[in-house]
């Protein structure tokens, strides 16, 4: 996987966000199993709770073009800013990776790659096991 060329794919989705409320544009770039890569941009609404985050607007263009398995996702935000998915997304993306292998590629505030696996970030995730028991 060429982490460099992902985060910069996420940068580049970033110029699309559509963020006036906050002003906080957010990129990702989904790695998808067939070596394609989705992006996603934040789509913020006036109604504020209906916004949605880049990695699930990557996440959902993704799964309707007919990918199902993803090696990684970088996120890029606002430079000098620590940036991780937030809990709502972390669950969206476990859905579709139920092993929790899929690498997150975030950028530390100095600018530096930071790298975590889903697992790490949602440990103990719910899933389709504690809804279907056995
Ligand atoms: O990982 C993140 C964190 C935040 N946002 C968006 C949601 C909202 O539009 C703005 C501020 O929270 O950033 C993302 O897209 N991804």
């Amino acid at each position: 996987m060429d982490a460099p060329a992902l985060m910069a794919a996420a940068e580049a989705a970033r110029a699309m966000a559509h963020a006036p409320y906050s002003r906080f544009t957010v990129g990702a770039a989904l790695l998808c199993a067939d070596g394609s890569i989705q992006p996603g941009c934040n789509v913020e609404n006036a109604s504020y709770g209906a916004t949605l985050c880049a990695e699930r607007v990557a996440l959902g263009a993704a799964v309707a073009r007919g990918q199902r398995r993803f090696t990684a996702i970088a996120v890029a935000g606002p430079a000098g800013i620590a940036l991780s998915p937030c809990g709502l997304c972390r669950q969206v993306l476990s859905e579709f990776a139920p092993d929790g292998h899929l690498l997150v590629l975030m950028r530390a505030a100095d600018g530096s790659p930071r790298q975590a696996t889903l697992a790490a970030l949602l440990p103990d995730a719910f899933g389709p096991d504690q809804l279907h028991p056995g």
